[in-house]
């Protein structure tokens, strides 16, 4: 699944260690740290320390060496919360190097007439605007998105997809959009561009992995919000803490008090929350899937219910006309004239395939009077047809809409061919000619494979998955039983699949939507995940908000345990960083006053060597400890499929817990070390 994975894009591989090393120090800009509320007040404090250092030392004053380790260190816990924001950055640079490689800086064949393939001009493809014809042919390479207009070819997808085996993309349908850097690999394609030079998909992508505009969470707005409140707080108790300290007749050097105070709020959470964020993305990216907001991965990890359009998503997508079953009375070879000049000017996959078969079985060679009008489809109407200048109206469609277009039910023969075909999983298409029904035509589509088991999975993790579809009940019902998903809403409309997630998320659920198709777009711009497949068309994949490069829509299960992990580790690094900073609370003051009050030597667990190696230690360890928790921030921790409490249960155990006890055993660990060098 990840085809994009290779050791380049490794954890810590030194292709993104350099030079996240010094994006570690670009970071240093103000306007960078701002967006960083507990990072920012470290900076402002490691420059009070810097100055009070310097003061000391050019003074000579008894704080001078002391002074000057504690502003190194406070700038170091800067530096490091900062790496772990580059080095999370850096994988995401890395692959986005990788799209851009695949950019095509070739010209355009720019067509001037759609009908005239001969007579294109070259032009730079920067220069070519929405709306323009370009002509496209086999080894060329797609040099920006489009709708494809004419022609059908295979086209190599896999510098975007990962995916070597070649996908056909023709005109008319949910198969027609075209991706800019894909090469075409046989035929041609008569293309109009529907992107503008800087805004093709390919752009958009690079722009995404990249980070380039990440966005904060609403989640970590908030938890940004009571890291700033924390903050506040040990603010006022380090300021409050020489009132004590002149009460029991101590001074506490400014120096210790701004050190104290680092140590306090919550710098480590602080440093890796966009760590956490970004590599959250990065997971995702690995999975094949593109996320345009963090705010749908970490829906992502809490969904109830997962819809998903039928067609072109739990199956295949290419129904093709399979066979024509005539009403009594009817020829086979009366109801396939009339199915093929009901789709003639029919360019959906479905009206080709029933020319084709026309053609193909019967030798039909009929063509349309150019005074003819077409009625194309629509997902409204759910069908399609034309009207002939003799008179006669000639329609196919789903067997609902076109009984409501007659007027009567459709009699007991006609139905039982639709509920037969229904039945097998195919989809039947109603044909008539002026009201008069005169057959079936017989639609089949194929059910992506192994996508049982798959929602057997989503089921355990306590997700109902629901197929929506166009089809008739019958069909619906057997596609779902083969899919094996929970539930089945047919004969919906694109209202009607925007009216149930409303209703679902009404009922306080979170809601997942899968699909490929322009009518799914409104769905997959409501839904709180919207996962469009990259197979779509441009407007389902702009409505979406996660685009899955693989076409898979069980490919859910990963973005649900991406987001779940998303989730589960800021709550766990989170605690752990709290936890640790008031276990260091204990672990410092008493070192800090038990010169003036000896009885708080029985606090002193840990028999620091002095107040200074205390404070020393305590900073030392504040910093170093950021740098340990960069592997768990970017990897995630570990999730297994629990209830939420058991969850929390252990986290709050683990985290917790050792947050506490972390910070005595590193601090003392530090505090031997700094004795022996001297350094305090
Ligand atoms: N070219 C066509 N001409 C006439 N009727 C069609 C055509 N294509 C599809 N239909 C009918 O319209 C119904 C809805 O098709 P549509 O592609 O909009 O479905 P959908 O809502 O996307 O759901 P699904 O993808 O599961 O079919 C189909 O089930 C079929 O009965
Ligand atoms: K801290
Ligand atoms: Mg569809």
């Amino acid at each position: 699944m990840s085809k994009h994975s290779s050791p380049a894009f490794g954890l810590f591989a030194p292709a993104i260690l350099g030079p996240a090393v010094l994006h570690a120090f670009r970071k240093l800009d103000p306007r960078s740290l701002a967006r960083n509320p507990v990072i920012f007040s470290t900076a402002l404090v490691s420059l009070v320390a810097t100055v009070l250092a310097l003061r000391e030392a050019l003074t000579a004053g008894p704080n001078a060496a002391i002074g000057v380790q504690i502003a190194i260190w406070l700038w170091f816990t800067v530096l490091f919360a900062n790496f772990a924001e580059a080095v999370a950055e850096g994988r995401g640079k890395a692959r986005a190097d990788a799209f851009r490689a695949t950019k095509s800086s070739a010209q355009a064949k720019v067509l001037a007439d759609a009908r005239d393939r001969t007579a294109f001009r070259a032009r730079d493809v920067e220069r070519v605007e929405v709306g323009e014809l370009i002509l496209v042919e086999a080894g060329d390479t797609l040099p920006t998105d489009g709708e494809v207009v004419e022609g059908a070819a295979s086209v190599d997808e896999s510098a975007i997809t990962g995916e070597s085996a070649p996908v056909i993309r023709e005109s008319g349908g949910d198969r027609s959009s075209v991706t800019g850097g894909t090469r075409l690999v046989s035929d041609w394609l008569v293309v109009r561009v529907t992107a503008k030079p800087g805004e093709t998909f390919l752009d958009r992508m690079i722009a995404l992995v990249e980070g380039a505009k990440r966005q904060k969470t609403p989640n970590e707005i908030a938890l940004d919000i009571l890291l700033a409140g924390l903050t506040l707080v040990f603010l006022l108790v380090v300021v409050t803490l020489p009132v004590f300290a002149s009460w029991s007749g101590t001074t506490l050097p400014v120096i210790y008090l701004v050190a104290l105070f680092v140590t306090l709020i919550p710098t480590t959470i602080g440093g890796l929350l966009s760590a956490i964020g970004i590599a959250g993305m990065e997971r995702l990216v690995k999975a094949n899937v593109v996320a345009k907001s963090g705010r749908a991965v970490e829906a992502a990890g809490d969904i109830d219910v997962l819809l998903l359009d039928k067609t072109g998503t739990i199956t295949f997508g290419n129904r093709m006309a399979d066979a024509f079953e005539p009403a009594p009375g009817v020829t086979e070879q009366e109801l396939a004239e009339a199915a093929l000049l009901a789709s003639l000017a029919d360019d959906t996959p479905e009206g080709k395939s029933i020319v084709d078969l026309a053609r193909r079985r019967f030798g039909l060679a009929a063509t349309l009077d150019a005074r003819a009008t077409y009625v194309p489809f629509s997902a409204h109407t759910r069908m399609s047809g034309v009207d002939l200048p003799g008179g006669g109206a000639l329609r196919k469609g789903a067997s609902d809409a076109m009984a409501a277009l007659s007027g009567a039910p459709l009699s007991p023969a006609v139905d039982q061919i639709v509920k037969r075909i229904g039945a097998s999983g195919g989809t039947p298409l109603v044909v008539a000619q002026d009201g008069r029904v005169l057959g079936v035509i017989h639609l089949k589509d194929v059910v992506k494979p192994a996508i049982r088991e798959r929602f057997a999975e989503l089921r355990r993790m306590g997700i109902r998955t629901v197929m929506i579809t166009g089809d008739n009940p019958l069909t619906a019902a057997a596609i779902a039983a083969e899919a094996g998903v929970d539930d089945f809403l047919a004969e919906a409309t694109p209202e009607k699949k925007l009216e149930l997630i409303r209703r679902e998320q009404a009922e306080g659920r979170l809601v997942a939507m899968c699909g490929d198709g322009s009518n799914d777009a409104p769905a997959l711009a409501q839904a709180d995940v919207g996962v469009a497949m990259n197979t779509g068309t441009p407007a389902a994949k702009e409505a979406g908000n996660l685009i899955d490069l693989d076409s898979d829509p069980t490919k859910l299960i990963e973005i649900v345990l991406v987001g779940k992990q998303l989730l589960i580790s800021r709550g766990a690094l989170t605690t752990f960083s709290v936890a640790n900073d008031v276990a260091k609370y204990f672990a410092i003051l008493p070192a800090l006053f038990v010169a003036a009050y000896p009885g708080l030597g029985v606090l002193d667990v840990m028999g620091l060597g002095s107040p200074q190696s205390a404070i020393l230690s305590a900073v030392i360890f504040n910093a170093l400890v950021i740098v340990a928790l960069i592997p768990i921030a970017l990897k995630g921790v570990a999730y297994t499929p629990a209830s939420a409490s058991a969850l929390l249960g252990r986290n709050l155990l683990v985290y917790g817990l050792g947050g506490l006890i972390v910070p005595f055993l590193g601090i003392k660990a530090i505090d031997l070390v700094v004795d022996l060098l001297h350094l305090a």
